[in-house]
């Protein structure tokens, strides 16, 4: 692919489609008889999303892999049925839901934690971590995995860093300094090994922690964290935008493919507060 950068400065791989051999790929990872947990959060009217998230997941995520859904909403009761393929389960948590979408967004780092030290060590080889206001639209498999992956934000890739939204207020824990940063990562994926996550799950929650008692929200809540903890935890491995693209941006040329996408989404109907 000599259109995109398909290396990081550190010599990560950045996976776009043509730049890997899947049966090579597959033939490692089917060995190793690898489960691969999601974790996937619909409080409040974010449950509406979650029927296409789970139908074109099973269509298009890990397909011929073992999968477990993690499904943490406070309306158990509205939960969709969806057919789940063979070797797929979902197991839903019953999970308080706050007014504020902020709230709701950044505490799913300390609740990933929890269940990763509760629940999935000895369940679970790699984490997904995935926002349910997206859609699976093409494949993604194992080409997808590695200790700790990040995804490039469809509306950061290819600006320059003077633009990326990170935290630039020194107060918060989140802080990059304007001469700093690689990438702009987005909140709405992240995966990896189990133990790589659970570290960067736990530093993220302590951080949000720090800034919670010093009464200082970072710019993009989560998000802003876990790009601070990229810049000095490098992700062995980058999805391209093809894995969180925007449906309301026009496709450059050179998105050969898009595997998943965020659904538009009216703020003020589905949100607590603006
Ligand atoms: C594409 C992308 O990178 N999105 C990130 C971005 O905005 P987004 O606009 O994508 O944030 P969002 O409103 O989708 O919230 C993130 C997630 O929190 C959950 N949720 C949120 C509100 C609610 O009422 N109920 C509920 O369940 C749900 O799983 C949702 O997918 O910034 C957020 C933090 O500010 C997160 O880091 C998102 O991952
Ligand atoms: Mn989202």
């Amino acid at each position: 692919r000599p259109d995109v950068s398909t290396t990081t400065p550190w010599l990560a791989p950045i996976v776009w489609e043509g730049t890997y051999d899947l049966t090579v790929i597959d033939n490692i990872y089917k060995q190793q008889n690898i489960t691969v947990a999601v974790t996937v959060f619909a409080l409040g009217k974010y449950i509406r999303f979650l029927k296409d998230f789970l139908e074109s997941a099973e269509q298009h995520f890990m397909v011929g892999y073992r999968v477990h859904y993690y499904l943490f909403t406070d309306r158990p009761d509205e939960v969709p049925t969806v057919t789940l393929g063979e070797g797929r389960q979902l197991t839903v948590i019953k999970t308080e839901t706050s007014n504020r979408w902020q709230e709701i967004s950044l505490r799913r780092m300390e609740r990933i934690e929890k269940l990763i030290e509760k629940e999935l060590i000895d369940k679970a080889d790699y984490i997904f971590c995935l926002d349910v206001d997206s859609k699976f639209h093409a494949h993604w498999g194992a080409e997808s995995l590695g200790d700790l992956v990040g995804v490039l934000h469809a509306g950061f890739f290819g600006t320059s860093r003077k633009q990326f939204t990170y935290e630039r207020r020194p107060e918060s824990q989140a802080f990059i300094p304007l001469q700093e940063g690689d990438y702009y990562y987005g909140g709405a994926v992240i995966g990896g090994r189990l133990d790589k996550v659970h570290k960067l799950v736990k530093t993220c929650r302590m951080q949000l922690d720090v800034d919670r008692a010093n009464h200082i929200e970072a710019a993009w809540q989560e998000e802003s964290h876990l790009n601070k903890y990229f810049l000095y935890n490098k992700p062995s491995k980058l999805l391209s935008p093809e894995y969180l693209w925007d449906d309301t941006k026009g496709k450059p040329s050179y998105m050969k493919a898009v595997r998943f996408s965020q659904v538009f989404k009216k703020y003020a109907e589905v949100r607590p507060n603006p």
